[in-house]
């Protein structure tokens, strides 16, 4: 069972992602971690931290020479910012006169709506919400990231399979409709400010962020991920808790702000007669081809071999820059809301961080299926597998 967790606050000394169940053999470098890392914090209308702060990656366990090694990976993501906050942030007692004498340890009563703030400091019993927004902050989606690149490499080494996303609204601006992403404009898009592949949608979301900056408010948007290469036969039918889109839904909804998830066309669907909805076959022999692929290559809870296709919307930015009403829970009275600084939209960087989810879990589901303690093994297993239903096997579109 490949499993995973993440430790670390947002202005601790670093961030740590464990990876357990991952077989020998994986490629792996930690430039190639750093080069997916430098992705999540591009995009326009990410906040002033962006420009500052480094992330300094330290595998520290569980690959050798480039490749891994069959046992939990743990990787380091340093924040550079540290010594600035090391006091505050420290892990042993600190005097507290030290610490009533340190401006960034001002107390944060004024929660903010929209943020974990408020009923985190009523769960776990703190009059401050500095505790809570540590932990819940995002920062905490680098560690994912870093994970992310490993399971990206899996399933590239044993399946050939690749992982793309890119951005399709933000706020009211939709992508220009087209041709979907494949791995060949991986560049193109992450050379867009805005993630997106069409030179007219950069524009036009880039707008919608500038008029937004300029009210002094934030902004959502929807992102999506496509893997091409995969088998059929990943995930099952026969529990609902070992459906692949429920496992996938239930990862990006577990990304800080994603508030929906779709797989393929998702609500548009829902909205068809079924005629118009569902994907028609046609024999090619050998094989089957698909008419369309508005299930996103999920049927059943299974990968059905067709490109896996599912999207994600996040909610605008919760500190708004034009502070929001909230209460002051040393008084009990009216208060606006704590403001530090922060993004106005981190749509394109949720992308990035989408993509490392959907690797996470697909990455899971092939181990699943095919199990294997190396990366040879796995791909025999995969090979062996395609050969038996090959008759009946998809053929790419
Ligand atoms: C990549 C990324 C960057 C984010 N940056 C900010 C930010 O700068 N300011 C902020 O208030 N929220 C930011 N958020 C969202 C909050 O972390 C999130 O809304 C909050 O933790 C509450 O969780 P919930 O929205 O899932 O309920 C960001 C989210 C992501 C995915
Ligand atoms: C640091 C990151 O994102 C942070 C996520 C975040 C939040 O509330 O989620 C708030 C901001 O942090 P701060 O208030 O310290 O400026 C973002 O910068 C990051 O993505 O690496």
């Amino acid at each position: 069972m490949l499993r995973w967790i993440t430790a670390g606050e947002s202005h601790g000394p670093s961030l740590i992602a464990v990876l357990e169940g991952l077989p020998a053999a994986v490629e792996i470098t930690s430039s190639e971690i750093s080069t997916q890392l430098a992705r999540r914090r591009l995009g326009y209308g990410r906040g002033a931290r962006m420009k500052f702060e480094q992330d300094v990656v330290s595998v520290l366990g569980g690959v050798r020479h480039g490749v891994t090694l069959g046992g939990p990976i743990a990787v380091q993501v340093a924040n550079s910012e540290w010594p600035k906050w090391q006091t505050i942030m420290a892990s042993d007692p600190v005097d507290p006169e030290t610490l009533a004498g340190l401006a960034r340890n001002a107390g944060l009563t004024r929660p903010r709506p929209g943020h974990a703030d408020l009923a985190g400091m009523q769960k776990y019993g703190f009059d401050d919400a500095r505790p809570v927004l540590e932990r819940a902050s995002a920062r905490e989606t680098a560690a994912r990231v870093a994970l992310g690149t490993i399971a990206q490499n899996f399933l590239r080494q044993v399946l050939g399979a690749e992982v793309v996303s890119h951005v399709v609204a933000i706020g009211e601006a939709d992508a220009v409709d087209g041709t979907l992403p494949t791995p060949a404009d991986r560049d193109a898009i992450d050379a867009s400010p805005t993630r997106s592949l069409h030179p007219d949608s950069t524009a036009a979301m880039s707008a919608e962020i500038e008029a937004c900056k300029e009210d002094g408010d934030t902004l959502g948007g929807v992102v999506e991920v496509l893997v091409y290469g995969l088998p059929p036969g990943l995930g099952s039918f026969v529990s609902g808790d070992r459906k692949l889109d429920a496992r996938l839904a239930a990862a990006l909804m577990g990304i800080q702000a994603i508030k929906g998830v779709e797989i393929g066309d998702g609500f548009r669907t829902a909205r068809r007669r079924g005629s118009a909805a569902h994907d028609e076959m046609d024999p090619v022999h050998p094989g089957v081809r698909r008419r369309s692929n508005r299930a996103g290559g999920i049927e059943g809870g299974m990968t059905n071999g067709e490109v896996l296709r599912v999207r994600a919307g996040m909610k605008p930015i919760s500190t708004v820059p034009r502070a929001l009403a909230t209460i002051d829970v040393s008084t009990g009275e009216s208060a606006v809301a704590n403001h530090q600084r922060s993004d106005v939209c981190a749509v394109p960087a949720a992308g990035v961080v989408a993509e490392a989810m959907v690797a996470l879990v697909v990455a899971q589901a092939v181990l699943e299926k095919f199990g294997g303690d190396s990366v040879p093994e796995t791909k025999r297993n995969v090979a062996a597998y395609l050969e038996t239903i090959g008759a009946t096997a998809p053929v790419a579109q």
